[in-house]
């Protein structure tokens, strides 16, 4: 079936208006001190120490914790789980020694007056490994089998049970230009999506979908897709693939100098009706042809599922739906398959027999998640994903994102979010923090609205305090 044959039937049925689900009002802007970013900008893993400030903190505190018996403590035991600090309300010589033993953070800070060599431990082992599972000489803490108090083996053990199998870099594929933009109240003018686009790509990220070749009736927010091309198809050392959801749309974005597309099926129905106006059949007709067209031209194609685990309209999808229309997809040719949560209902207890249906059929290094944040189930859903073998990872800037077709449906998760968690875990991105919220910052400023990415808020506090010491 040729392609505008299919792309002229008429409408079949539930196509609606966009559904607009954006922020109203616009807030006081965000001025976002970076100056001591540099210090702030990563999670506590268990390669980061807090500032000694805090130290001091958690020291005060310990020491007015360990109390004699309060009756509304119960058992008059310390705060501290486990410890019995019945000696003295002054600072007590136990707790000390528990808290030298159990938490990293002291030893860390005795490293530290040391010398730099916790400094360059830490940057050594960075974000770039996964200190999980291969042995002793890539553990955290080297000192630690020098004190004879420490019990390597148990953390070892411990962190090999809960981490063990995350991949070591993780690909994050950043949709806010696209997804993000498209979902916009008001359109965002050109030039700020390019700068936009820019500012992105200065950080590190190796995928940023720039924009769709759409119907402008539909999408109206991204009727300029083609000038976006022209101002950013030439950026180097960066992908940038385009929603195409015909043949109509493909060759324009050839045209427009985009590398790469992506193609956008549905597990439901009724979610493909409304979205692309079609059947899921009918659409995988379509992207057939788009696919075959690439093909000639050595374009990658990327396919998106949508509505994976649900959809607004019919409820639980099967995971064997997802799986079909996945593995058609990969069979027309797509690279990489990513699994959309598209309202953002899914759990961890709906995303494991879902991945697990897609990757019976697809292989898991195939695959990518795209999750929505409407419950914020979406960094437990990432973390369950990666530790089931995926290691692609669609996120929106700020927490950008929705789509027009989904009621109710909130932004994608927030790529700043994604980042301090692969941080915190030691996997490896190859994105800068500090930059990616300085592009987060630019495009909050534009829609003026503080950011949708609980880091990017967490760390401008902090930078923000900081500033005032
Ligand atoms: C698919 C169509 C085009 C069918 O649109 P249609 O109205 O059903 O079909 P049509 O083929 O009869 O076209 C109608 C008009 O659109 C034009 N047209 C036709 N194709 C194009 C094109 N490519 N670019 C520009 N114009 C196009 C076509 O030429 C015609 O123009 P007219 O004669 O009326 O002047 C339309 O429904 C559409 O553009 N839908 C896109 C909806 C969309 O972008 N939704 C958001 C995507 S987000 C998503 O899907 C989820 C995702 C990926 O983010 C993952 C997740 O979270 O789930």
């Amino acid at each position: 079936m040729g392609e505008h044959e299919t792309g002229t039937k008429s409408p079949t049925g539930i196509r609606k208006e966009p559904l607009w689900f954006g922020f109203c009002s616009p807030k006081p802007l965000f001025s976002i001190c970076f100056a001591t970013m540099s210090s702030l900008e990563e999670p506590l893993g268990f390669d980061k120490l807090p500032s000694m400030s805090t130290i001091d903190r958690i020291q005060r505190y310990s020491s007015t914790a360990c109390r004699p018996r309060v009756d509304d403590m119960g058992m008059g035991n310390c705060w501290i789980e486990g410890r019995d600090c019945s000696t003295s309300n002054s600072y007590d010589e136990e707790c000390h020694d528990y808290m030298s033993e159990s938490f990293p953070w002291k030893r860390h800070s005795r490293d530290k007056s040391q010398g730099d060599t916790l400094g360059r431990r830490t940057s050594s082992l960075g974000r770039n490994h996964v200190m999980f599972g291969n042995g002793c000489d890539k553990w955290y803490f080297p000192e630690h089998q020098h004190n004879p108090k420490c019990n390597d083996k148990d953390r070892r053990d411990t962190a090999n049970k809960y981490l063990k199998g995350l991949p070591k870099f993780v690909k994050i594929v950043e949709v806010g230009p696209r997804d993000g933009l498209q979902n916009e109240k008001n359109t965002v003018p050109t030039s700020i999506k390019v700068e936009l686009i820019r500012r992105l790509v200065a950080s590190g990220l190796p995928v940023v979908e720039a924009t769709s070749f759409v119907s402008p009736k539909w999408v109206p927010q991204l009727a300029d897709a083609k000038d976006v091309m022209a101002n950013v198809c030439n950026l180097e050392g960066v992908r940038l693939p385009v929603l195409t959801p015909n043949l109509k749309g493909f060759e324009a974005a050839i045209a427009a100098g985009a590398k790469e597309v992506a193609v956008f099926a549905s597990a439901s129905e009724s979610f493909s009706k409304s979205n692309i106006n079609c059947s899921i059949e009918e659409s995988l007709s379509r992207y057939r042809v788009v696919a075959l067209a690439a093909k000639e031209l050595s374009i990658p194609v990327r396919g998106y599922v949508s509505c994976v685990v649900g959809c607004p309209v019919e409820g639980a999808i099967p995971p064997s739906k997802v799986a079909y229309v996945a593995k058609e997809l990969y069979d027309m040719g797509c690279f990489e398959i990513s699994l959309a949560d598209t309202t953002g209902v899914a759990t961890p207890g709906t995303v494991v027999p879902m991945l697990d249906a897609v990757m019976d059929v697809v292989p898991s290094e195939k695959l990518a998640v795209h999750f929505h944040d409407t419950y914020g189930q979406s960094l437990p859903n990432i973390l369950i994903s990666l530790q089931m073998g995926i290691s692609t990872v669609d996120s929106s800037i700020a927490g950008l994102g929705g789509c027009p077709y989904a009621k109710g449906a909130s932004g994608n998760v927030a790529t700043e979010d994604v980042v301090y968690m692969l941080n915190g875990l030691g996997v490896k991105t190859n994105v800068d923090l500090s930059k990616l919220m300085l592009a987060g910052d630019f495009i909050n400023n534009h829609l003026g609205r503080p950011s949708g990415s609980k880091t990017a808020i967490a760390l401008s506090r902090v930078t923000a305090d900081a500033s005032k010491i």
